[in-house]
């Protein structure tokens, strides 16, 4: 498929997506397997699952379609001072009641069979958030989004991205560890005072300290996920306790054990992405054949046996797990993340003002973390921080922006 809109305007461009075929394990067997032709996909959904998947689709696109609301909003400038308020202003109080519930409990209200929920959806959330479906019903949206066969990926890799958007904004990067930060007042010769905000952070050079009129926070400050400290703040900017979700990526170069799977040898069927239902035994969220972030003009799911297989898993494989899951290997590398919020509704979001003009962007990760969420936070920082600087109130945390966007066109 087509990608939406290329992200040409930095000079680059999408990457082909790879066409592996899901299969989804409950680890005993296959509940679910995607075949090449469409029609038999087709009638497989409608076999097992009735009009679920339909009904899903259109659901899913009922949230995208108010989500996109923001993109507007920002275009002309309006900003939020709260995640909750950004969400209404995009979804009412559907969005902001989506983060009090699960989206079990969200999706069995709206009518989805539990056989779907249990299948389909689980699987989907355990790939993206290593999670289960009683996270909150919005990152459930998300994650659900994130299923749409319409998803690409840049082409050299996504980090181009930042890069890109870094030489473009012309913005001057300190490489370092930001370590604290602290009010300072200084005066000034007519008797009045300015206030600053002082950074101090460990660079390749040294220590650095620099004065800033605003700062603006883009990690988590989660315990043991940053170490910026906050000092002399009266009353102090809180460090926020909620767990992270461990996630475990691991990518070997070798060869599946189809068997394990339950596919004895010769196995007929080209497994190359599977995802998983909620069984206690199972050791993995989800297996995948995948590609180098250069087109090499192969699909790594239909080339030789040998493959680069990624894992996601919630501990680090064991020896004895990868001689279960490959009949041979000879690479393997891993990487453990403190990756997305534990998410556990009801749900209050981390504040976006963490003092008169340092702004947090990382709040949103709490709604549902994903790369856009990160991108329309910080669109929102951005907006939110100069309008507060300049005092243009009429542009925070206004109420029916559609209506006013269409008498003021
Ligand atoms: C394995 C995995 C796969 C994912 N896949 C997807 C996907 O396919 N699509 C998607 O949309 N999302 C995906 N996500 C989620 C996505 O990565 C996050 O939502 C996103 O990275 C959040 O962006 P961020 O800028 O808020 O935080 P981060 O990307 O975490 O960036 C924070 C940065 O701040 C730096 N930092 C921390 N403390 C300090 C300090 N004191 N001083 C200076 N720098 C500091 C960190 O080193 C880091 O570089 C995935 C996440 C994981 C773990
Ligand atoms: C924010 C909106 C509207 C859409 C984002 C949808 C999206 C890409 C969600 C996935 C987020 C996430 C944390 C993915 C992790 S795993 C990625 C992927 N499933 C994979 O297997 O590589």
């Amino acid at each position: 498929e087509e990608p939406r809109s290329p992200p040409n305007k930095i000079g680059l461009s999408p990457r082909s997506p790879s066409n592996s075929l899901v299969g989804i394990y409950n680890g005993e067997q296959f509940v679910f397997q995607e075949s090449e032709w469409f029609l038999i996909n087709v009638i497989k959904m409608l076999w097992q699952y009735g009009l679920n998947f339909l009904r899903m689709y259109m659901w899913v696109e009922d949230i995208m379609h108010k989500f996109m609301r923001i993109y507007r909003y920002q275009t002309f400038e309006y900003s939020f001072s709260s995640t909750e308020s950004l969400l209404h202003a995009m979804g009412g109080r559907d969005f902001t009641a989506f983060l009090n519930t699960t989206i079990s409990e969200t999706l069995e209200k709206a009518g989805f069979s539990h056989r779907f929920i249990e299948e389909i959806v689980t699987p989907a959330m355990r790939v993206n958030y290593l999670q289960g479906v009683k996270i909150n019903s919005f990152v459930g949206a998300v994650s659900l989004a994130g299923t749409d066969s319409g998803l690409w990926s840049v082409e050299g890799g996504n980090k181009l991205v930042c890069t890109g958007l870094l030489y473009a904004s012309n913005a001057n990067l300190i490489r370092g560890t930001v370590t604290s930060v602290q009010e300072k007042t200084r005066s000034l010769k007519s008797g009045d005072t300015l206030k600053f905000y002082e950074v101090n952070s460990e660079t390749d050079n040294g220590s650095q300290q620099v004065l800033y009129d605003i700062v603006i926070i883009a990690a988590p400050l989660n315990k043991g996920l940053s170490s910026i400290k906050f000092l002399n703040f009266d009353p102090p900017i809180e460090t926020f306790f909620k767990p992270y979700q461990q996630t475990v990526t691991t990518f070997i170069h070798g060869q599946l054990n189809a068997s394990f799977f339950g596919c004895p040898e010769p196995c007929s069927n080209e497994l190359s992405d599977i995802l998983t239902t909620d069984n206690p035994n199972l050791f993995i969220n989800s297996i995948r054949a995948v590609s180098p972030v250069k087109s090499t003009g192969e699909d790594a799911s239909k080339s030789t046996d040998l493959k680069v297989w990624r894992v996601f898993s919630p501990e680090p494989l064991t020896k004895d797990q990868l001689h279960l899951l490959f009949k041979s290997y000879h690479a393997v590398s891993s990487k453990t993340w403190l990756a997305y919020p534990r998410y556990n509704p009801p749900e209050k979001m981390p504040p976006i003002i963490l003092h008169n003009r340092i702004y947090y962007i990382n709040s949103i990760e709490w709604a549902a973390s994903a790369m856009e969420m990160s991108a329309v936070s910080a669109k929102n920082v951005a907006l939110l921080s100069h309008h507060r600087w300049y005092g243009k109130d009429q542009k925070i945390d206004q109420e029916n922006i559609s209506e006013k966007l269409k008498s003021e066109l």
